[in-house]
């Protein structure tokens, strides 16, 4: 048998180089090649994990703030002032001023641009900078921004997206105009005024959003984002690619490959100079044996050297590396451990791994370690928790693969552990922002719809057991005009705390946006309970608000809506409340109302009339009918009051008691208003000799133009101021006497004539009569139908009469029906008459027929008859 021997004469350098150089060297080589293989795959995964974390939390950043934009813009969209003003007719004016549609929005809410389109697509109004412009918003945004409108135009939310407008890219959201008075199912959406809001995505708006979320270096980058940056693309709503976003991720596993490379590269060329050599000392000679055997040393002691470098630059990494032996009881930690968790080695040595790692609550991370580690197969990833030298909670993700002898022997676990406790934090505070409102902290309308969809399924089972409570602040926006938006945010924390302070813990109260608020309650004795909470919030609210050192007090209204175990739709659930809140606040607000089927039949059919009213409007259904007065000098038709009637192709002929309080409510008494003016002017154009009355409503004077439309309907009819006689009701005083009254000069500078119509129902405060010179006062009809029932009113019309004499103004009787009235208010020295008994408001042909039938002769004859 051959034998080899160290000392053997006969051993060739060919047979030593074959048999000890070459086994010996392929061991190191592939050694040191799975070492890197091991080293490279681990940092090219850390890169990795790093790269689709910072990538995640972008695109959560990025979806936080088009919410935001959405929010604020819905916000705006469902004001009744914007829709009033933007929508149904365009009052740049009002929307400029500030704290509407105007400087506001680029100040207060950071928003570039804003517009108004109208249904054909015509941009109504624009403001960009803060400045209003005269700008086609399609020409602004040529690409993007029609498909977006298109889009917003079939959604209730509003829609977002990324534009393009010359070299900037904006986050652009749309929506339609709607008020929540106004059902979305009435309106078609193409009928739909859309407001859009455009957030440029700038240096700064990045630099904040990267401040935020840890995003290092995050620009807009027009090209093809480099290898050392992050990314994610721009896309518009039909993925036309903008550009990209990019930053630059924290790239952990170069770290570690600094330090590792070297030391292996150094290795290995010492390792290849070591064979060279001793391969050619091989071939010369065996003689070498002796100096091979000290070469071989020499080479041992290379490598565990190499061994020893590959460990420090292991301790040199963020992670730490442990040991475990074959039954699971940790046995070795890097250095690096005690630097990270402060924890002594020593002390943890010896504990087993299901001992030292614990559950991490938000993931399955230490069931998988335990079946991972009995079933003795690899495993990375795994998140897992651990207690570190202070007793904090701190989260880590573990690799680890099991080591085994050359013969197969499960020797134990070996692996690596990262602490992600801040990378966890950062996505949680990401995953919180998207759920809570920013101000307040208050749940968002996000988590209030995953919330109320979880207590209707626990309701479905249970009973009626939940309720939506919808509360809308009253005189809020006078804050935020009145003091600014900084006192209203304050305003809504203060509210929100007052509103946490009234619910129990398994109740949610949530911020929808502006001042909506609304709580989720689940009680056993619904609606008692809920009626009980509202109570109490009504209570709170009223409390004053302390905002600049100052006491403000504001009302809230509220409706709810408690859910019907048989039917648990929350989106019919919320509109319920919404309808009840809408009651609550008709019903005077500061009050609240439970909801019932009947109100959603009353508000349909509400909303139905409404809806006819607008196509009468359109389809000039109404007409004006006139009134004779009656004046008791000249014993002859002096005047013709105009009053509306709406034609109603099915209903027929409509009163104004009908439909001009719903005209008031929605704003449209303004158009019909003007109309009649304009109409009834006209007419008097026929009838030379008389003065003619038109009604104003209130609604009228709270737009200032008021003054500007009378003078140009006077322009434009030609009709002599002196034979126009304005109506105005006391209410239009209560509401805000200084404004009214300065309306009223306006108007009287005009050289009109203005009476006090229904004088006597109201407060009749003589204050009225004194601060502003009437020219009549109109004693309302109750009066003089009472007057031969109630001495009292008989008394009243007599007072009336005599204080009109001694302030010098006319006195004119409504609602004549008798000769015995028109008798005794000729006696008492009234001026004028108006009622049935002379005539009914007819038409203009019938009136011109009535006056050419008295002409010349004495009306009064009617009653002497
Ligand atoms: N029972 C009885 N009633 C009499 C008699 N004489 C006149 N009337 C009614 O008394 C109302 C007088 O108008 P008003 O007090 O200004 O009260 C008006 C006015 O406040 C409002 N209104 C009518 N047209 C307009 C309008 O163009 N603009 C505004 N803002 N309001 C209007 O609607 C109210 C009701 O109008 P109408 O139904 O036309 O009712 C008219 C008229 O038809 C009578 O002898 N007996």
């Amino acid at each position: 048998m051959n034998t080899v021997s160290l000392n053997s004469p006969t051993l060739s350098g060919e047979t030593f180089t074959r048999r000890i150089i070459f086994p010996m060297a392929s061991i190191v080589v592939v050694a040191i090649a799975v070492v890197l293989g091991f080293v490279l795959v681990s940092a090219s995964g850390q890169n990795r994990l790093e790269v689709e974390a910072s990538t995640k939390l972008a695109t959560a950043a990025l979806q936080v703030k088009a919410r935001e934009v959405a929010r604020n813009l819905r916000d705006y969209a469902v004001w009744e002032d914007v829709y009033k003003n933007l929508h149904e007719t365009v009052d740049a004016e009002w929307a400029a001023t500030d704290g509407n549609v105007g400087a506001n929005i680029y100040e207060g809410l950071g928003y570039e641009m804003a517009f108004a389109i109208n249904p054909s697509g015509k941009t109504v109004y624009a403001v960009i900078h803060g400045a209003p412009q005269k700008v086609d918003a399609l020409q602004v945004m040529p690409h993007g921004l029609k498909d977006l409108l298109h889009v917003a135009s079939i959604q209730t939310d509003p829609v977002t997206s990324i534009i393009k407008s010359g070299e900037d890219v904006f986050i652009v959201a749309a929506t339609g105009i709607l008020p929540p008075s106004i059902e979305r199912s009435t309106v078609r959406p193409r009928d739909l005024s859309m407001l859009v809001f455009a957030k440029k995505l700038d240096q700064k708006f990045l630099d904040g959003i990267g401040r935020d979320y840890l995003l290092n270096g995050l620009a807009i980058s027009p090209s093809k984002p480099t290898d050392a940056e992050a990314s994610i693309p721009l896309l518009t709503q039909d993925r036309v690619y903008l550009g990209s976003i990019t930053w630059f991720p924290a790239k952990p596993g170069y770290q570690l490959l600094r330090f590792i490379l070297p030391p292996l590269a150094v290795a290995l060329v010492i390792l290849a100079a070591f064979s060279l050599l001793v391969v050619r000392n091989a071939r010369r000679s065996t003689r070498a044996l002796e100096e091979s055997a000290k070469t071989v040393e020499a080479y041992a002691q290379t490598l565990k050297e190499s061994e020893s470098r590959f460990k420090d630059v292991a301790e040199a990494s963020s992670d730490w590396i442990w040991e475990s032996d074959n039954i699971l009881r940790l046995v070795y930690f890097s250095t690096r451990f005690t630097e990270v968790t402060g924890v002594a080695a020593a002390s943890v040595l010896g504990k087993t791994l299901e001992q030292f790692f614990s559950s991490d609550a938000d993931t399955d991370g230490w069931r998988r370690l335990i079946e991972e580690t009995h079933e003795r197969t690899s495993f990375r990833d795994l998140r897992c928790c651990y207690r570190d030298a202070g007793g904090q909670t701190r989260i880590c993700r573990l690799a680890g693969r099991p080591i085994t002898s050359a013969s197969g022997e499960f020797l134990g676990f070996r692996g690596t552990a990262t602490d992600i406790t801040e990378e966890v934090k950062a996505q949680e505070r990401a995953t919180h922002l998207a759920h809570h409102d920013a101000l307040t902290g208050l749940p968002n309308r996000v988590l209030f719809r995953e919330r109320l969809n979880i207590a209707l399924a626990a309701n479905a089972v249970e009973a009626s057991r939940v309720s939506i409570i919808c509360l809308d602040l009253d005189h809020f926006k006078e804050i935020n005009d009145t003091l600014g938006h900084g006192a209203g945010d304050i305003l809504l924390q203060q509210l929100s705390n007052r509103l946490l302070g009234c619910v129990r813990s398994s109740d949610t109260v949530a911020r929808l946006g502006g001042d909506e608020f609304a709580i989720i309650q689940v009680g056993v004795n619904q609606p008692l309970e809920s009626e009980q909470l509202s109570r109490r919030l009504i209570e709170v609210v009223k409390a004053p608000f302390q905002l600049d050192g100052q006491d403000f007090h504001i009302g809230v209204s509220v409706g709810i809506a408690v859910a019907d175990t048989r039917d648990n739709d929350p989106e019919r659930l919320l509109k319920n409340a919404d309808i009840a809140l809408y009651r609550a606040k008709q019903a005077g607000r500061a009050t609240y109302k439970i909801f019932e089927a009947q109100m959603d039949v009353e508000l349909q059919a509400r909303k139905a009339l409404e809806y006819d009213l607008r196509q009468a409007v359109l389809k000039n259904e109404l007409e004006v009918h006139y009134q004779p007065l009656i004046d008791l000098e000249a014993r002859a038709v002096a005047a013709v009051e105009a009053l509306v009637r709406w034609r109603h192709p099915t209903r027929g002929l409509v009163s104004p008691a009908e439909f001009i309080p719903l005209a008031e409510e929605t704003g449209l008494i303004v158009a019909i208003g003007e109309w009649v003016l304009e109409t009834a002017c006209l007419q008097a154009l026929e009838w030379p000799q008389l003065r003619v009355a038109v009604n104003l409503s209130p609604v009228q004077f709270r737009g200032r133009e008021l003054v500007e439309t009378v003078d140009g309907v006077l322009v434009r009819t030609g009709l002599d101021p002196a034979r126009l006689e304005l109506e105005i009701t006391e209410s239009v005083l209560i509401n805000d006497a200084t404004a009214a009254l300065e309306i009223l000069n306006g108007l009287k500078s005009l050289g009109v004539r203005i009476a006090m119509d229904d004088f006597g129902t109201g407060y009749s405060s003589l204050g009225y009569l004194n601060s502003f010179p009437f020219d009549k006062i109109k004693i309302d009809r109750s009066f003089i139908g009472d007057m031969s029932s109630k001495d009292k009113s008989g008394a009243i019309v007599k007072s009336v009469i005599s204080l009109g004499q001694s302030l010098n103004m006319v006195t004119t009787a409504e609602g004549v029906e008798t000769i015995e009235q028109a008798t005794f208010l000729t006696n008492e020295g009234c001026d004028q008459l108006q009622g049935f008994y002379f005539s009914k408001p007819v038409t203009a042909s019938e009136l011109t027929a009535f006056i050419d039938r008295w002409e010349g002769s004495d009306i009064m004859s009617i009653v002497a008859a």
